[in-house]
């Protein structure tokens, strides 16, 4: 299952809003506790809960500071005068470079770091810009220190627990006026968000709403991360999480974070569900069949294949080949160890693509490794009827199992992403995991007495 995040940013995008709107898809709040306590950062609270914009419900998170805020630093007063819009505060300021420290020296796993990591790096460079600094030198404000590696790394904490192949994100759409932050009353856009949107060519509207819809963290969340723009052309909303901004606009202040499944075959079986043509629920065990994306028994279908021997290619660029035509909508890619003429040591890549994604997949080829021609054909795959169902280990943890079927006899495989999840959560060996899986889905079809 290919499976995308979609972030639909019509009222802007924050720091806060994306970390709801994920929670909202499915992050346990004990389980983003867990994580951020890996950080070793003192002076906070965190708190979900839901409210209501314009009526609609959403999930809202928010970074409650401590009154003694305690982030090292120097300190110094800082008022914005005006406008009602007027607070005090005691504040110091943290640099890009203790905030990278703490993060690369926490707990959390490579993944987050890494995503961290990228996330902070787009936000200071656009700071350094707006400031005339070198990156380095970037100082976050405390308050905002705070918040943002909350935020940021929240984030972060739960992309990684969702597992997306990729993420895209809608043009931003933002408010226009002005903002007050410690350099005073600032343009909307703000400076830094739109450095960012400038360098990382980020699609945006400007609206008449009166206000801030874009913020720096939110600006470099999506900058940072975002791998597509374009909506696939068929997929099946699995999922939507909502997620509350802290501002009242005209129109509801929400982000709204959607799981879109690709898999053709889902979208097809989706509306055979629609027209109710499939109903293959199964009611009455000890374990709810979550999702359902079957495929119809015995099903053929033609796929694209296309190869190309390459001897003059490093392995490198071949990895970065192979992750690039997986991000187009590959089905597989391999490469195969072969001789070549002349008795070459080389590869031969493989990429198997639904026909349609023929010509994208040759393009990245050529763009992407030294090919200079390759062959294709057309194949037809013969694959089992499957269906996603969720489980419940005995710890509690729910995990997807695919579900396969060949004559009568059922064959159980756990979702990958799942069970690494669910290890690392449990800090208990893959194959445990995995056979608890296996038998919580035998026991759910098939019961105790088979
Ligand atoms: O604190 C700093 S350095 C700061 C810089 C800028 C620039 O655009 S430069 C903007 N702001 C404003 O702070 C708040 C909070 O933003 P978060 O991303 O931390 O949620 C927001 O209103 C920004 O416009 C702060
Ligand atoms: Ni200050």
């Amino acid at each position: 299952m290919s499976r995308k995040l979609y972030l639909e940013c019509y009222s802007g995008i924050s720091g806060d809003m994306t970390v709801a709107a994920l929670t909202d898809l499915g992050v346990e709040e004990a389980f983003l506790r867990q994580e951020l306590a890996k950080l070793h950062l003192d002076g906070y609270e965190i708190k979900i809960s839901r409210t209501k914009k314009n009526q609609i419900t959403a999930a809202d998170f928010d970074v409650i500071l401590k009154e003694d805020g305690e982030m090292h630093g120097h300190s110094h007063d800082h008022s914005h005068p005006g406008e009602g819009h007027e607070h005090s505060h005691s504040h110091s300021h943290n640099s890009y470079k203790e905030i990278s420290e703490l993060i690369s020296q926490s707990e959390l796993n490579s993944r987050v770091k890494e995503m961290s990591l990228k996330i902070f790096h787009v936000i200071a460079e656009a700071e350094a810009k707006v400031h005339g600094m070198p990156v380095d030198q970037v100082h976050f404000h405390e308050v905002g220190a705070v918040d943002s590696i909350v935020d940021i790394t929240a984030a972060a904490i739960c992309l990684d627990k969702l597992g997306f192949d990729s993420i895209l994100t809608s043009e931003l759409w933002e408010g226009k006026g002005t903002t007050w932050c410690q350099h005073g009353r600032i343009p909307v856009p703000a400076p830094a968000v739109l450095e960012m949107m400038a360098d990382h060519r980020i699609p945006v509207k400007f609206t008449p709403v009166e206000g801030e819809m874009i913020t720096p963290t939110g600006a470099g969340i999506a900058a940072a991360l975002t791998a597509e723009r374009k909506l696939p052309e068929r997929f099946v909303v699995e999922k939507v999480g909502v997620g509350a901004g802290k501002k009242d606009f005209p129109h509801a202040n929400i982000l709204r974070a959607m799981i879109l499944n690709t898999d053709t075959d889902a979208v097809s079986e989706k509306k055979e569900k629609a027209a109710g043509s499939t109903e293959n629920r199964k009611n009455g065990a000890d374990n709810a069949v979550k999702t359902n994306q079957g495929i119809a028994a015995g099903s053929l279908n033609t796929v694209t294949v296309l190869e190309t021997n390459v001897d003059d290619c490093s392995g490198e660029q071949l990895g970065y080949a192979m992750e690039c035509l997986l991000r187009e909508g590959a089905l597989d890619t391999s490469c195969i160890p072969v001789y070549m003429k002349k008795n070459r040591p080389a590869y031969m890549l493989q990429v198997i693509c639904r026909p349609k994604d023929e010509e994208k997949m040759e393009t990245v080829i050529f763009r992407e490794t030294t090919s200079i021609g390759l062959r294709k054909y057309r194949e037809e795959r013969s694959i089992l009827p499957r269906e996603i169902i969720t489980v419940t280990l005995p710890d509690g943890q729910e995990v997807r199992v695919k579900k396969c079927s060949h004559h009568g006899q059922e064959f159980f495989y756990p979702e990958y992403e799942d069970m690494k999840a669910a290890c690392r959560t449990a800090d208990r060996s893959f194959p445990e995991i995995c056979k608890e899986a296996v038998d919580a889905a035998d026991k759910r079809m098939n019961g105790d007495g088979k």
